[in-house]
């Protein structure tokens, strides 16, 4: 589904992605876990447009999102889609939950914007997140942080996505919604068919999302692999670094 080849990012002087190679099988979920400053944002903002790569290559489903020109090459509408940390800041506060959710849709082909706008498909939509009709015509200050980030959800599986950034996506949220959250995606991915890629720092969050997982320092990958294997034997003494200022996890 989305293959990264030796993409590099430099700012000026500092290498913040540094040669990382990342293949994520579709229906599976990668997660990059790494310290503040690794270079995770940098990776996920080069796949979605927002940085172009100083070298390397992202491809979707064989497509290069980056030409020669080091141009981005949009994917067609709503195939891919992000989740960001904060669904504080990153809802439109003056907008109502149905402008927000349906805001995507925009960009999809007439006869699919009309059957995604109608009342039966948004209120199929809303229960698909575990929030109801009736919350449509609300706005983002009357929830709770957990249902601002079903929103959030919502918002990105409307266009019928195949690849979906989370970036920190319950990071921001109190551990026992984080896991509501957690299980929501889990629920999604496997009745959708859905590829994540999951942006943590968080290794217990990581663990438990994640069918392989790659570990990222000062922009270099230094270990990748299949979850339980690096959790059970990392080979690379960073990573072994950082289980080790986990509190002991329990899976
Ligand atoms: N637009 C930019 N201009 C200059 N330097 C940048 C820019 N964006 C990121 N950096 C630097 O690149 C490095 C990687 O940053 P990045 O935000 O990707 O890390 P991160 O792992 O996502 O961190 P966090 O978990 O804090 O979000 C950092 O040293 C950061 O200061």
């Amino acid at each position: 589904m989305l293959a990264i080849k030796n993409l590099c990012k430099q700012f000026d002087g500092l290498k913040a992605v540094n040669n990382v190679s990342i293949h994520i099988e579709k229906g599976t979920t990668f997660g990059l876990v790494g310290e503040s400053g690794s270079g995770k944002s940098t990776i996920g903002n080069m796949i979605i447009g927002l940085l172009n790569p100083t070298s390397g290559s992202i491809q979707l489903e064989g497509l290069d999102l980056w030409d020669s020109k080091n141009k981005f090459i949009r994917p067609s509408p709503g195939k891919m889609q992000i989740v960001f940390q904060d669904p504080q800041s990153s809802l439109d506060s003056r907008l109502s939950i149905r402008n927000i959710v349906t805001e995507p849709v925009r960009a999809l082909p007439f006869k699919q914007r009309k059957e995604k706008m109608s009342k039966e498909y948004l209120a199929t939509l809303m229960r698909q997140v575990g929030m109801n009709e009736d919350h449509l015509e609300r706005y983002p200050h009357e929830f709770s942080g957990g249902q601002r980030q079903r929103i959030a959800i919502a918002r990105a599986i409307i266009t019928d996505p195949e690849f979906i950034i989370l970036d920190e996506p319950t990071s921001a949220l109190d551990v026992s919604v984080q896991a509501q959250i957690l299980n929501l995606l889990k629920t999604l991915q496997r009745e959708l068919n859905l590829t994540y890629l999951f942006i943590s720092h968080d290794m217990s969050v990581i663990r438990y999302m994640s069918d392989r997982i790659g570990v990222l320092f000062h922009g270099e990958m230094v270990e990748e692999g299949e979850t339980e294997q690096i959790f059970k034997f990392p080979k690379e003494q960073y990573t072994k670094t950082l289980f080790a200022s986990l509190p002991q996890l329990s899976k």
